[in-house]
């Protein structure tokens, strides 16, 4: 699919702020944890490390500029963070032979609030030239100093909202924080000649995983009295905030999707995650709120026949109400139950909707259109007619990664009284 100019992304923290969704919710909540009364949110900013040549994974592109579903992996990285409307800059560090391919992945995939910095030689020299941006006052810079940042890497696609904000309230609190998970295997210390020296109790010690969060003067002055061992050899970020900040990390239970993408089999694992993702969700678009007419037998039969996806219902675009939250939801697959119209421009609207909301660039968006035939409200030839105008729109449609379908069900009212689920199946 090629890229198309397109209007900015939707701004997902408006619609936050409707304080709608249960995400919402538990966002505003934890938000008033993070900010005591009387004190201010911190200012949020976010350095990403993506300056490697992902040697582990053995193809000659980098990991982070692999595909993954045909997108790169960074993008998805950075949509996860810039889904996030509290952080306001996203640093990312590069390689200069990478800088042209990673600004046509921000222009083709529209990434917002990303600035661009040269990767060093080693992780921390990357993470080091990223703060360096958001430390200086440079005149024409666009970025700020930030009171927190957000370190994370490029390769750990499915970071979510809520740790980032957990790690972001503990920095504060603390100094420094980071998400760990339980060790897996345990972990042993080999002897020169090749045999074991000792091994660590698996229970007493955690894998240290990303994001972190740090006051940044506390990280930005660790940085600058590091060693040149600790920018070659290190690869801990929290224990430079120990060693040259006396700070002691906070550390919080993060999710087993925050692992690393580091060998091939990883791209793999993310393509099933994402593909596991965006097909747990259907949003019917219902426009009645008649609870016995048959699309809410539609949508009883859905939620039972497909009880591990989650299935919202809606109002129609034409209503507005629920469009914001609609397009907040990140959804990629839609029923529309038309009852009280058979009118064609109802679906124009909805696909309308998607279109500028942009969610196609990233998936393909399945839209299914459902009518109902009674022969008693509407002849069938004016049906048959919607059909065959949504046939055409949406071979229009497929162009822009809208796959459009139109479905006609039979429902005779006269043999079955409405109140049957029976003539759905
Ligand atoms: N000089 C470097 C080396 C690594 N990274 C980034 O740090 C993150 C985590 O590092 P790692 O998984 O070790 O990445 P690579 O060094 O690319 O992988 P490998 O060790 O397999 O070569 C990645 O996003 C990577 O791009 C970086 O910004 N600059
Ligand atoms: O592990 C980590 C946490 O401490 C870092 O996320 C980082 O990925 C380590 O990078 P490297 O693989 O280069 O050691």
């Amino acid at each position: 699919m090629e890229p198309r100019p397109a209007a900015p992304r939707p701004r997902l923290c408006d619609s936050l702020g409707a304080d709608q969704t249960p995400s919402a919710s538990t966002l505003n909540a934890a938000r008033a944890e993070a900010r005591p009364a009387g004190r201010r949110a911190p200012a949020v900013a976010a350095v990403l490390p993506a300056g490697g040549s992902g040697e582990r994974m053995g193809v000659p592109t980098p990991k982070q500029f692999c595909p993954v579903l045909e997108r790169p992996l960074i993008s998805y990285t950075l949509q996860a963070l810039e889904r996030v409307c509290w952080i306001k800059d996203i640093v990312v560090a590069v390689t200069g032979e990478n800088m042209e391919a990673m600004k046509c992945i921000i222009q083709k995939y529209q990434h917002q609030r990303i600035s661009l910095v040269e990767a060093g030689v080693t992780r921390h020299r990357s993470i080091f030239n990223g703060l360096k941006a958001l430390a200086e006052d440079q005149p024409d810079s666009k970025l700020s100093k930030p009171e927190v940042v957000i370190i994370h890497d490029a390769v750990r696609p499915f970071v979510e909202e809520d740790v980032l904000l957990k790690v972001v309230t503990a920095a504060k609190e603390y100094g420094a924080a980071g998400a760990i998970r339980p060790l897996v295997s345990t972990v042993i210390s080999p002897s020169a000649d090749g045999c074991l020296d000792h091994s660590l109790e698996r229970a007493r010690h955690r894998a240290s995983e990303m994001p972190q969060a740090f006051l940044f003067d506390v990280i930005y002055e660790a940085y600058q009295q590091c060693s040149d061992y600790d920018l070659e050899f290190g690869t801990e970020c929290l224990q430079l905030a120990l060693k040259y900040g006396h700070i002691k990390a906070k550390l919080v239970e993060g999710s087993p999707d925050l692992w690393k993408v580091t060998y091939k089999r990883d791209l793999y694992a993310a393509e099933s995650i994402i593909k596991e993702r965006i097909s747990q969700h259907i949003c019917l678009v219902m426009d009645t709120k008649d609870e016995n007419h048959v699309g809410h037998r539609l949508e009883e039969v859905l939620k039972d026949a497909l009880n591990h996806v989650k299935v919202t219902s809606r109002l129609p675009c034409h209503t507005g109400r629920d469009l914001d939250q609609i397009m907040s939801e990140q959804c990629y697959s839609y029923v529309c139950v038309n009852v009280m119209t058979s009118d064609f421009e109802e679906i124009r609207k909805l696909v309308d909707m998607l279109e500028e909301s942009n969610l196609s660039i990233l998936y393909p968006v399945v839209v299914i259109s459902v009518y109902f035939l009674d022969y008693k409200s509407v002849p069938f030839d004016q049906k048959m007619e919607n059909l065959m105008q949504i046939r055409e729109y949406a071979k229009e449609v497929k162009k822009r990664n809208i796959l459009l379908c139109g479905l006609l069900i039979y429902y005779p009212q006269v043999f079955y009284p409405p109140q049957d689920p029976s003539c759905l199946t």
